[in-house]
C-alpha cells in the first residue's frame, strides 16, 4: 500500500523546501486570515511557484466568497482546492465546475453519525478530508491538533477517496494509518514547534513514520 502525504500550513520557503525534500507529495497553503498559518496571496504565489513540478499545491480556504477566491486561485494556481468551512454540496459542485481542478471537502467527525454528513460529498468532491470536530473553545474550524477516534473510519471502504487528518503527529500517524487504512494523510500542527511555525525535523519524522506504516 502507498500513502500520499500532505504537509499543510507552510508559510516559509525554508519549510516548504523541507516538506518537499522529505518526500511530501502535496504542500498546503492556508488562505484564512484568522489562522496563524495564513499566507497572503503574493507569498502563496511565490511558494506555489517554488513547489511547481515537485509537489502538488493545495490551497485551503474557509467559506471564501467568489471575489476573494477568484483572486487567490488566480494568483496561486493551486492543483487542489481544500474547502474547510461549511460549504454545501452545491457550492462544491459549482467550484469544481468553475475552477476545473481537484476539490477536497473537509468534514468534521466526532461520532458514527457524522459519517452520514460526508455522503453528498463522495459525489461532488474529488476527496473527502476527515478532520476532528473543533473543540468548543476553538477559534479555527481546523488546524487544532485534535485527533478523533479513528475506529469510526475502520468500516469505510479504503478505496473511497478520503484523506485522514486531525491531530496527526510523527508519534501517532503509523497507528492512524493501520487503523483506518487511509491512503492519504494530512498534517499541520503536529509538525510545528509553535502555532504556525513548522519544524523541518518533525516534518521528516512524520513522512518517515507514515511511509513505514504503509510499507
Ligand atoms: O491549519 C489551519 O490553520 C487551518 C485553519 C482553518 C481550517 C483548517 C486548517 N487546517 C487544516 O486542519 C486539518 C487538521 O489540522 P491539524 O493537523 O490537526 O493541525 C488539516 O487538514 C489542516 O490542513
Amino acid at each position: 500500500m502507498t500513502v500520499e502525504i500532505k504537509i499543510c500550513g507552510l508559510s516559509e520557503e525554508r519549510t516548504l523546501e523541507a516538506a518537499i525534500a522529505a518526500g511530501a507529495e502535496i504542500v498546503g497553503l492556508v488562505s484564512f486570515p484568522k489562522s496563524p498559518r495564513h499566507v497572503a496571496p503574493e507569498q502563496a504565489a511565490t511558494l506555489s511557484s517554488l513547489a511547481r513540478g515537485r509537489a502538488r499545491v493545495a490551497l485551503l480556504t474557509v467559506d471564501a466568497g467568489d471575489s476573494l477566491l477568484g483572486e487567490t486561485v488566480a494568483a496561486v494556481t493551486p492543483d487542489i482546492l481544500q474547502l474547510h468551512g461549511a460549504e454545501t454540496p452545491e457550492r462544491v459542485k459549482e467550484l469544481r465546475r468553475r475552477y476545473d481542478r481537484e476539490i477536497w471537502k473537509a468534514v468534521s467527525i466526532d461520532e458514527a453519525d457524522d459519517l452520514r454528513r460526508a455522503a453528498p460529498f463522495w459525489e461532488t468532491a474529488d476527496r473527502v478530508l476527515f478532520d476532528a470536530r473543533p473543540p468548543r473553545e476553538a477559534t479555527l474550524p481546523g488546524g487544532n491538533g485534535v485527533p478523533f477516534d479513528w475506529r469510526l473510519l475502520a468500516a469505510l471502504d479504503p478505496h473511497r477517496a478520503f484523506v485522514l487528518s486531525g491531530g496527526l503527529t510523527p508519534g501517532n500517524v503509523a497507528e492512524a494509518i493501520r487503523t483506518t487504512r487511509a491512503r492519504a494523510v494530512d498534517v499541520s500542527s503536529g509538525v510545528e514547534s509553535a502555532p504556525g511555525v513548522k519544524d523541518a525535523a518533525l516534518i521528516a519524522a512524520f513522512v518517515r513514520e507514515a511511509r513505514a506504516a504503509a510499507a
